[in-house]
């Protein structure tokens, strides 16, 4: 089993748990590995038989940038699930960074994976 990823997805957003965080718009960085079986796609040679990070990227940018949140927790469970349930993804591997949320260059956020991680895949 194989790794698409996707490194750096900056969407803007509202999330935290002040009051003044609701009312703003904010970046939160995501990094995925997604399991994924190129085999098919590299035989084809056809997107239809590739996870198509591009539909994964459009799919979280609405996600992310039409909801609100408190937790990091929150927003990164609800990725996870999407990418799961809609992309049929067995094996995900989420970080979701909120820069500068407790001082200026300084990164916070979370990291879980979901999922069975098949065997034999790419280490990342
Ligand atoms: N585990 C978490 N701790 C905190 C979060 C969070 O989302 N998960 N959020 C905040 C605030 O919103 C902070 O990001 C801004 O002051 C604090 N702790």
């Amino acid at each position: 089993m194989d790794i698409v990823f996707i490194h750096n997805l900056t969407i803007e957003t509202t999330i935290g748990i002040h009051d003044w965080e609701k009312q703003t718009r904010r970046p939160i960085v995501l990094d995925l590995e997604m399991a994924s079986d190129i085999a098919r796609a590299a035989a084809s040679d056809r997107i239809e038989d590739a996870l198509d990070y591009d539909a994964v990227t459009q799919r979280l940018k609405r996600e992310v940038g039409e909801n609100r949140s408190e937790l990091v927790e929150t927003l990164a469970e609800r990725c996870a699930s999407i990418l799961r349930e809609e992309f049929g993804i067995p094996w995900v591997r989420l970080r979701l960074n909120k820069p500068g949320a407790v001082g200026d260059g300084v990164d916070v956020g979370i990291l879980i994976e979901r999922g069975d991680r098949p065997t034999g895949t790419a280490n990342h």
